[in-house]
């Protein structure tokens, strides 16, 4: 396999600005991902991974508009999987009959090649009795298999991108991990570029070489995922850290961040998680925050992260997250 270093760049975001009906979501994101490299999405819900993700598909839903920004997939072919099997499978055809329709269209096999050809990728994703999966309906089969069915699916079109939106969060534990190293198996193999999102910063951390924090539409934070995990210099990443179950002790409530992402991004001016931040100053609402290199890898987009690193230094009673006493923009 390449060295990541040396991979070359499958997909390159930059400046992504994406609006609704009621202004912009998703604002300046960049980022890129190698092949063979997996880059994850991590952020709370409405944080815009999904709508990225599906600009870099070209499957931006209706009523939403790309308003700025370049996506480059460097003509490389993107496959996608979902949170949803049941969703993203018609329930009315067999496997087999949704397997086929990419084949014969992509590749212009013919039926019977597409068939055979759809057997080969079922089993590439782990399905011993592919036979009987192909003749089955979505409904006949458990969730992680109707996960590995629609991988299986998004491989049909031979991709060098894979774009996964929370391939596992809707299943157990068990199946969520050998779904993953499925995920991890194939990326290997393929040399697949990944981008994979989920709000679980645990299972980022289990699959990705770097991640990239959202939060409100812009990426707060990015880097190697050992860094991150170890020194976060962005607030919310240092919450999102404490709130990982995984993270404290077994015995104590779950740590979770106060206050609530704001609903309309395009009214603030400076860092849009000032209202929630407990190392927030003024100088926070002041203005428009860069997102700034830090060191060699990591980058934040915070005015004030040598004192979020110093505090989280701290032993977790006296520093590890401060109150938040002072309410900036009334937002909270
Ligand atoms: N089709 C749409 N029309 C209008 N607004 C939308 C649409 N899809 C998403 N949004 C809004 O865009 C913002 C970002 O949504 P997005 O789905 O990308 O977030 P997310 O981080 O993927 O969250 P989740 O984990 O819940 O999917 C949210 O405020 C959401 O309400």
């Amino acid at each position: 396999m390449t060295a990541l270093t040396e991979a070359p760049v499958a997909v390159e975001v930059d400046g992504l600005t994406l609006s609704g009906p009621s202004g912009p979501l998703v604002t300046g994101v960049a980022l890129d991902v190698k092949a063979g490299e997996c880059l994850g999405l991590v952020g709370e819900s409405g944080s815009g991974k999904t709508l990225t993700v599906r600009a870099i598909a070209g499957l931006l839903p209706r009523g939403i508009s790309r308003d700025a920004g370049r996506v480059d997939t460097a003509d490389a072919r993107v496959g996608m999987v979902f949170q949803d099997p049941m969703r993203s499978l018609n329930p009315t055809f067999t496997i087999r009959r949704t397997m086929r329709e990419p084949l014969v269209q992509h590749h212009a096999l013919s039926r019977r090649a597409a068939d055979s050809r759809a057997l080969e990728l079922l089993n590439d994703v782990g399905i011993t009795d592919a036979r009987r999966v192909a003749d089955s309906y979505p409904h006949q089969l458990s969730g992680g298999l109707r996960q590995r069915v629609l991988i299986a699916a998004a491989l049909a079109c031979d991709p060098r991108v894979l774009l996964c939106d929370e391939p596992t969060t809707a299943l157990d534990v068990t199946t969520q991990a050998t779904i993953l190293d499925l995920l991890q198996r194939l990326r290997e193999e393929r040399e697949l570029a990944m981008l994979f999102v989920s709000h679980d910063l645990a299972v980022i951390s289990q699959v990705s070489d770097r991640v990239a924090v959202m939060y409100a539409g812009q990426i707060v934070e990015a880097g190697p995922t050992s860094e991150i995990l170890r020194a976060p210099r962005h607030a919310y990443t240092a919450g999102l850290l404490r709130s990982s179950p995984s993270a404290g002790d077994p015995d104590e409530p779950l740590f979770a961040i106060g206050g609530t992402a704001p609903q309309r991004i395009g009214d603030l001016t400076g860092c849009r998680f000032a209202s929630r931040c407990p190392w927030a100053a003024t100088e926070c609402t002041a203005g428009p925050v860069e997102f700034t290199r830090l060191g060699e890898r990591q980058s934040v987009r915070c005015v004030r992260p040598a004192d979020v690193a110093a505090s989280l230094s701290l032993p977790a009673e006296s520093g590890g997250w401060p109150r938040v006493t002072e309410d900036l923009d009334g937002d909270s």
